[in-house]
């Protein structure tokens, strides 16, 4: 198969942890005979170094044209400490996921059984969770007007949806449910919000299309803890942005380390494929980053975008066996000495000498 792949490495630890996704798809070009040309443009603070804007016209042009898009992360130090930045790397990502219409961001949360011991939470509550969000990603607070009264002493962000935002990604969550548990959980705080009536209104309405799916309402703060007391309840959550936002780095270390989180943001015309952490800055450049979150957004592009499960699943087997193997970065095991460029050498290894094996599991 031949496809173009839209490189976006970003800022902070973006690089490094997608050069280990990249280690991996090469493994499999080399071992299915797949050939991907890969195509790098840039984003983020860096983005703003060069060119001033943090999501050039030209970034833009190469995401349109590829198959599918492979991104590491945005953000800096110097625009998180001046509140005041006129330019800020975050806009580059907001416009990215607006203006290539990535409206549903889905965030597969499953937990290794090697890893049992690395989750904060007691092993018996971590063992057999699998649970995916769908995070609205192109709507709500993020995206609506800001502003600063004249005196400057109040500041607001406004948050809307409409219908049809509710209903598009309703339909992927209704989708993913019925090929797994069969639960939507709906996640919102209709207690207090307009936008979250507006989605129980909707979802509750379109539920009737999916008779064999059983929709759930829970407020947003109930779940937050419901995700530490019993994240084995959970089978699809839907909920908007910033909601979306902050329960999926909740629920990553149930698996032990953000780091592990991969994702993929879809929508009508393209996919774009990211682990779900940011730049995290003080590891930059020190070779320390978990590279797992963003190897298994690249199984996810494969899976999703390509339609090419079996070699999605090697990459996924070659990740555990890693992980079987000891062989991970410090924040999943304190004293490890083993690093991100190892951790990627080794995945794609496996991949290359292990496929039968691993495939066989
Ligand atoms: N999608 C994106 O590009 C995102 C960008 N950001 C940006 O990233 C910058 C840093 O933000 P933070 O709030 O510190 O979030 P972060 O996700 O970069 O890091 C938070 C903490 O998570 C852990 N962590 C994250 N990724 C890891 C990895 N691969 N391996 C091991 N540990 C990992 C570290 O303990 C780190 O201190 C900011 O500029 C922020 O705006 C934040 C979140 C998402
Ligand atoms: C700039 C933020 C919205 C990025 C983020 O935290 C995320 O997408 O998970
Ligand atoms: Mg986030």
């Amino acid at each position: 198969m031949k496809k173009n792949i839209a490189v976006l490495k970003g800022d902070g630890i973006g690089p490094e942890v997608t050069d280990q996704a990249l280690k991996a798809l090469k493994a499999i070009e080399e071992v299915y005979g797949h050939e991907f040309t890969y195509t790098e443009a840039l984003i983020g603070a860096i983005a703003i170094d060069v060119t001033g804007n943090p999501f050039p016209e030209e970034t833009f042009k190469t995401c349109q044209a590829s198959d599918a898009i492979l991104f590491g992360a945005i953000g800096h130090p110097k625009y998180d400490n001046d509140p005041n930045a006129p330019v800020r790397p975050e806009q580059g990502l907001l416009a990215m996921r607006k203006s290539l219409g990535l409206f549903a961001n889905i965030r597969p949360i499953n937990t290794y059984k090697i890893l049992a011991n690395s989750s904060p939470l007691r092993a018996d509550l971590v063992d057999g969770v699998d649970f995916v969000v769908f995070r609205e990603l192109t709507g709500g607070i993020y995206f609506g007007q800001k502003g600063r009264s004249e005196d400057r002493n109040i500041a607001f962000d406004n948050c809307s949806y409409s219908k049809e935002e509710i209903t598009r990604i309703s339909k992927l969550a209704f989708e993913a449910a019925q090929k797994r548990n069969k639960r939507v959980t709906l996640v919102d705080k209709a207690n207090v919000l307009a936008t979250s009536r507006l989605w129980r209104e909707v979802v509750k309405e379109f539920a009737k299309n999916y008779p064999d799916v059983t929709l759930d309402f829970m407020f947003v703060d109930n779940a937050a803890m419901k995700i530490i007391q019993n994240p084995k309840f959970f089978d699809v959550v839907l909920t908007e942005n910033m909601f979306g936002d902050i329960l999926t780095d909740e629920a990553s270390v149930i698996t032990g380390s953000l780091g592990m989180l991969p994702s993929a943001s879809v929508g009508s015309k393209t996919a774009l494929y990211e682990p779900i952490h940011g730049s995290y800055p003080e590891a930059a450049g020190k070779n320390i980053a978990n590279p797992n979150g963003a190897i298994l957004s690249a199984a996810m592009l494969l899976e999703t975008s390509f339609g090419l499960s079996e070699e999605a699943s090697l990459i996924r087997k070659a990740v555990e066996e890693c992980l079987n193997q000891g062989i991970v970065t410090s924040d999943i095991q304190k004293d490890s000495k083993f690093t991100t460029t190892q951790i990627g050498d080794k995945v794609a290894e496996l991949i290359k000498t292990k496929k039968k094996e691993l495939l066989a599991v």
